[in-house]
């Protein structure tokens, strides 16, 4: 049996220094992650720019305390016009519009007033101010976004904001997720004695989507050495990934263990002192990776957000890797009377972290209320209330 901080490490440890790339055009790019630096091909903004509707002014020569202004135009936004502007004179400028060269400033209709052509107002307008000067967000050749970057919805703005149209993202993993259990029936079946409506394997899908992973196939196994050792061999070599939920424990209808030692998987943990996962399986076969995770659905989701997010961030090379983790005020005191490391289903409010009733790992009907898992190392037995916990903010932790 190994530790959580052990088994994290050994993930860690994996080299995945060959990375696949491909090449997508920049919306198709959403939770891909970047495999180059890119660099701002154009100053952002490419021109001096209004901030606001109003006026742009050029100071008289040796002083900008003038009140008073010629108005010899307008430029709106997209139009081309660079204006010569004289010390003292003013033009009708929009948001977005292209400033004159040699004007000061900008001026916000509502500070001003305009009497025929005369632009007064009640201020001295300080030097560049509601300009946004050339390249100021970010300047030609500087780096936009970094390799090992997480495309979201900004990053695809800010991309096409710089005019790029494609860029070069590393392969997602191809997963294959087998579930196995003769208890397990689908939706849409009737339940007879002694069955349970499987669940763990649409988890498993869904939480791989949420991670931007698209290629993932879905296999059941039937409680026999035979069953799962085809089932798995064949996972083996279609894949980067597998997942294997159940059958990991020490009953005499749980197989996989046995099947992944026929087939050669070499083992790189198993077992870790924690609760809810411990059972959990880690291995290697030539370039693919197994994770056999715990059956029980909480102890499978919860080894899904410590352990193989982690290992997927690191597969395709996201520079930021595993859940945020942050300290958080406890809501009430807690004890640890286990002797492991807990992970226990929690809610984080605005000032604390709660932990939520229904620890079981057979319940998910905490970890549907959860929006974070709080870890208690094993070392820690007492948890005074407003104590710091360790708070794992689950992936749609910050939107619910
Ligand atoms: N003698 C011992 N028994 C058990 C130990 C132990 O150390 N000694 N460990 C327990 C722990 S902890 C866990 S966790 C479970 C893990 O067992 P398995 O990985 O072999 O999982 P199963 O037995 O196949 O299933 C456990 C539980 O979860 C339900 N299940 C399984 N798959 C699904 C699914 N796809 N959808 C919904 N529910 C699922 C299954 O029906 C069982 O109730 O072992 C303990 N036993
Ligand atoms: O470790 Mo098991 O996951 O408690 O039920």
């Amino acid at each position: 049996m190994i530790s959580v901080h052990q088994a994290i490490q050994q993930i860690r440890e994996q080299n995945f220094a060959s990375k696949k790339k491909q090449t997508l055009r920049v919306e198709d790019a959403l939770g891909f992650i970047l495999a180059t630096h890119i660099d701002a091909p154009i100053n952002l903004p490419p021109f001096k720019q209004s901030n606001m509707d109003g006026y742009a002014v050029r100071f008289r020569e040796s002083e900008n305390t003038a009140t008073s202004y010629n108005l010899i135009g307008e430029i709106k936004a997209g139009d081309a016009i660079n204006l010569k502007m004289k010390p003292g004179d003013a033009v009708r400028i929009f948001t977005g519009a292209m400033i004159p060269d040699n004007a000061d400033a900008v001026v916000m209709q509502e500070k001003s007033i305009v009497k025929n052509t005369e632009l007064i107002i009640d201020f001295a307008p300080l030097v560049g101010q509601h300009m946004r000067a050339i390249g100021s967000q970010i300047s030609k050749g500087s780096n936009a976004l970094p390799k090992g970057h997480y495309m979201t919805p900004v990053s695809i703005g800010l991309l096409k904001s710089l005019g790029i149209e494609k860029v070069q993202v590393y392969e997602t993993p191809k997963v294959t997720i087998i579930v196995t259990g003769n208890e397990l029936v689908t939706t849409g079946n009737s339940l007879k004695e002694g069955q349970i409506y499987e669940s763990n394997s649409e988890v498993l899908k869904a939480a791989l989507h949420q991670q931007g992973i698209q290629r993932v196939s879905v296999h059941y196994a039937k409680d026999t050495l035979k069953d799962t050792e085809t089932i798995i061999h064949d996972a083996l070599i279609a894949s980067d990934i597998v997942l294997i939920s159940g059958g990991i424990s020490v009953g005499d209808y749980d197989f996989v263990g046995t099947a992944l030692q026929n087939l050669d998987v070499k083992q790189l943990f198993y077992k870790v002192l924690q609760k809810p996962g411990k059972p959990l399986f880690f291995g290697k076969k030539d370039t693919t990776y197994v994770f056999a995770l715990p059956g029980n659905p909480a102890s499978t989701l919860t080894c899904f957000y410590v352990y193989v997010i982690e290992f997927i961030d690191r597969f395709v090379g996201n520079s930021h890797s595993g859940l945020m983790r942050v300290q958080l005020p406890i809501s009430e005191p807690f004890e640890n009377r286990f002797n492991k490391t807990l992970f226990l289903k929690a809610r984080v409010h605005k000032n604390s972290v709660e932990i939520l009733d229904h620890q079981s790992s057979s319940t998910v009907i905490s970890f549907a209320a959860a929006n974070a898992l709080v870890c208690i190392p094993e070392e820690i037995k007492k948890v005074d209330k407003g104590n710091l916990v360790e708070t794992l903010i689950l992936p749609y932790g910050s939107s619910n």
